[in-house]
């Protein structure tokens, strides 16, 4: 099934796609399980998650927060108050700004107690620390690590979740969370979802925007040869359903289909 692209001009229009994206995932999957299982990432996405999920009035009265399940793609290990924290982005996004009579999503943290340092990174941890952090991260995914909907970013060298271009963790077939002491964007330390978890979802969708964009998007979606981990992720074998988020720019003088949601 080949990666869908929905681009549009303005960045509130691809707020409002990404808005409507997740609220029919939502739904569909409601209608089979109590709960809605659902991962985010850090990044740009945050801001991208308020502007839906909170501001957006035809979006925010019709989320169902009380079925929802949140994970994280992938972690920094950092406390969670800290400014690189992912949960600590959500939280300051979505969590604080729901409005208070709403019954809170139950949300997947790393688990703080393992974190030794109060503030940013902890100088004594070691591999087999952090690995133990994953392991934790891992015994609390829903059952078969199976997704409803993954959300994922792109960074400017095509990595998503922890995931970094020729990076060891991208052959990883035993862990489904995966430590990692050497990522290349800081900070170093973190924990990430691996192929095995992404090929379980039942759909996939990245958001990206910005010119600063396109150069990646080429490799993605033009270069063959590439095997950048977001093109790996377009090109999973196992029926999941992929679609990218973009606006206009970030595909600008790109050779590939789009259309709008
Ligand atoms: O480090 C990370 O970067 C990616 C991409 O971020 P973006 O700001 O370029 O959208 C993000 O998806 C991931 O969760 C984060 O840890």
């Amino acid at each position: 099934m080949p990666a869908k692209v929905y681009s549009h001009a303005q960045h509130d229009d691809v707020v409002n796609a990404v808005g409507k994206h997740i609220l029919k995932i939502q739904d569909e999957s409601l209608k089979s399980s109590s709960t809605f299982k659902i991962a985010v990432s850090g990044g740009s996405l945050g801001k991208v998650l308020k502007q839906c999920l909170i501001d957006n009035s035809s979006i925010a009265p019709h989320i169902q927060w009380d079925k929802w399940e949140v994970y994280f793609s992938d972690e920094r290990l950092v406390p969670l108050d800290h400014p690189d924290s992912n949960y600590g982005l959500f939280n300051e996004m979505v969590l604080s700004n729901l409005p208070t009579n709403t019954t809170k999503p139950k949300v997947n943290a790393i688990d703080e107690s393992l974190l030794t340092g109060k503030d940013g990174q902890i100088a004594s941890a070691s591999q087999s620390h952090d690995e133990s952090i994953a392991k934790r991260y891992e015994a609390s995914l829903p059952e078969n690590a199976k997704f409803d909907l993954i959300l994922l970013g792109c960074g400017p060298d095509g990595h998503t979740c922890s995931l970094f271009p020729d990076h060891r963790l991208l052959k990883e077939r035993d862990e489904l969370i995966s430590a990692i002491s050497d990522s290349p964007k800081p900070p170093p330390r973190r924990i990430t979802f691996t192929f095995p978890v992404l090929e379980r979802a039942s759909s996939i969708a990245f958001v990206a925007e910005g010119a600063g964009k396109a150069p990646i998007m080429e490799k993605i979606f033009v270069d063959k040869s590439s095997q950048l981990p977001s093109k790996l992720v377009n090109e999973l074998k196992t029926g999941v359903d992929v679609s990218w988020f973009v606006d206009d720019s970030a595909i600008e003088g790109v050779n590939v289909i789009s259309s709008k949601y």
